[in-house]
């Protein structure tokens, strides 16, 4: 039988600003099985990115438990969360930004594939040209964009070639920070296509964290709505859209564009 991807139990974190403290998540918990869509959604401010840096280490928890395949990895060293990457990828906001602009993008995805899988024996270097190809052809690139800067591509382009550099590794979990929210609507409607279907593809497990109720309602199975740190619903999604528990919920919905379009 399956086990979770990622179980996140009761995680907690505080910042401490001189003589203020703002509690920026407060007790939060769920799982993802492999392949599964959540939603993280809630308005700015309500700790939405703060919980990806703790999945992801970028910042260290205050309380609480990350289990990542099984394994309790809340405490882990540096080294350990090193080749944790191989298995657990984040793609960010801001496309441009996100790569390193004295790089070519395939220069960029290449050192992911030398820094992440040689070692593990996992590729031939011979055929890294390969995978580079394939990868930007899997996310809709032609193999010439690989001799690109990344000022050389639209935002739309960047995000694609982002989420190539992140699949490289054949990760079973993507974070995805507000991905879509520097692109028009047309990039963002192929965006989270493109996102969809390699997750089925690649039964890979999708946390697509997005202050877009709507948005979220149309690829999520499940759905996780914070308000002020709180985690006030976890249900499939279907369910928080007809019988929302909570009343920032009815809010959100009631305030969601596109109620039309939303899979329910
Ligand atoms: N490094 C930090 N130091 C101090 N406070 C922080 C820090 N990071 C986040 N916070 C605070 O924690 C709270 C949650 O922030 P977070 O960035 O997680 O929210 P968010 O839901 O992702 O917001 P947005 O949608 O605007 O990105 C906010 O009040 C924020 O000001």
């Amino acid at each position: 039988m399956d086990i979770p991807v990622l179980e996140v139990r009761n995680i907690k974190k505080t910042f401490k600003k001189g003589k203020y403290t703002v509690t920026a998540v407060d007790g939060i918990s769920f799982k993802m099985m492999p392949g599964e869509v959540l939603g993280l959604v809630g308005e700015s401010g309500s700790g939405k990115s703060t919980i990806a840096k703790l999945i992801t280490h970028l910042q260290s928890i205050d309380e609480g438990q990350i289990i990542f395949n099984g394994e309790d990895i809340s405490h882990v060293s540096r080294k350990k969360m090193i080749s944790i990457y191989k298995e657990m990828q984040m793609v960010f906001q801001d496309p441009v930004g996100s790569f390193d602009p004295r790089m070519k993008i395939g220069d960029s995805i290449r050192e992911v594939l030398c820094r992440l899988c040689y070692s593990q024996g996992k590729l031939d270097k011979i055929k890294v040209e390969e995978v580079v190809e394939t990868l930007l052809n899997q996310v809709g690139l032609k193999p010439e964009y690989a001799e690109r800067y990344p000022y050389e591509l639209s935002g739309g382009q960047c995000q694609r070639a982002a989420i190539a550099r992140a699949i490289a590794v054949h990760p079973k979990l993507l974070i995805c920070d507000e991905v879509t929210s520097a692109l028009d609507v047309s990039a963002q409607a192929q965006i989270v296509e493109l996102l969809i279907s390699l997750g089925k593809q690649l039964d890979m497990a999708i946390l697509f964290i997005s202050h877009d109720l709507s948005l979220v309602s149309c690829i999520c199975d499940k759905v996780c709505v914070l308000y002020k740190g709180e985690q006030v619903e976890y249900r499939e999604t279907k369910k928080v859209i007809r019988t929302p528990d909570h009343p920032y919920t009815k809010k959100l919905l009631s305030s969601a564009l596109y109620m039309d379009k939303m899979n329910v």
